[in-house]
């Protein structure tokens, strides 16, 4: 998969460069190409903003340079077997980030990024771009940033953690919190008892009896009461209605 991001702070994105997403580059599964905004300005003083035009406060980016920033992207990445990327650009005002959206941006060979700053993007650059690409506004949640390129720091693991080869096991992909409607059972590792000063705290016994049934059946239960307690809005009406109504969930 082909990554290209448009930015004005372009040193923002290094974390992509690290730990799982930085192997995933370095094995050839991620080619990532970041893209300084100010590279396709036209004036000496490189400006990639202006004032709101009907007033406001603060200032919004100027079409052109996302234009001819956008233009480059896909002339830079033509051969991708695929003639455009579909552009993810993040913002409050998109469709969620969920579990669903990251395994359906797995798929796609060449996605771009334009990270908006200040109080956002000439509209006309939605426009001028959804006449060329496929363009998708994409929102972390119901809060505000001061710019696309965290939203983009996250899009990129959720969506690159989920490739074939970048997650040693693909087994631990499986029961994660999202991946099946349920949050995630809590884990345990050694010492089986921990002496934490004067209190002494132990692993749940089931974990430790070697019988995969009873730990298996205990995880589930966990999941069940974790989503139950935390997020009952991802449980089937049902569930809430039914044996699980009766959990004494904290
Ligand atoms: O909250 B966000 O995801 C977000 C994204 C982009 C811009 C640009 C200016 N404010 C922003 C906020």
């Amino acid at each position: 998969m082909r990554l290209d991001v448009v930015t004005i702070f372009p040193d923002y994105l290094a974390p992509l460069d690290l730990s799982l997403i930085g192997k995933a580059r370095r094995d050839g599964i991620l080619d990532v190409h970041v893209h300084d905004l100010r590279t396709f300005t036209d004036d000496r003083h490189r400006t990639v903003d202006d004032s709101p035009l009907g007033g406001g406060a603060g200032m919004v980016m100027k079409p052109e340079p996302w234009a001819r920033a956008l233009e480059h992207v896909v002339d830079a990445g033509a051969s991708q077997g695929a003639p455009v990327p579909h552009l993810i650009v993040p913002g409050p005002g998109g469709v969620p980030l969920t579990q669903a959206l990251a395994h359906e941006l797995a798929q796609e060979p060449w996605l771009a990024f334009a990270c908006g700053r200040y109080e956002g993007i000439d509209e006309r650059v939605y426009e001028h771009a959804g006449e060329r690409m496929p363009v998708t506004i994409v929102s972390l949640g119901d809060y505000v940033l001061n710019g696309g390129e965290v939203a983009v720091l996250a899009i990129v693991e959720a969506v690159g953690r989920l490739l074939p080869g970048v997650v040693g096991n693909a087994e631990s992909l499986v029961e994660e919190s999202h991946e099946d409607g349920l949050l995630e059972y809590p884990v345990y590792t050694r010492p089986a008892v921990w002496a934490d000063g004067d209190v002494v705290r132990e692993v749940p016994p089931v974990l430790l009896s070697g019988n995969h049934g009873a730990i298996a059946a205990w995880r589930h239960e966990q999941r069940l009461e974790r989503t139950a307690a935390r997020r009952p809005d991802l449980l089937p009406t049902s569930a809430t209605t039914g044996a699980l109504a009766d959990l004494d969930v904290r």
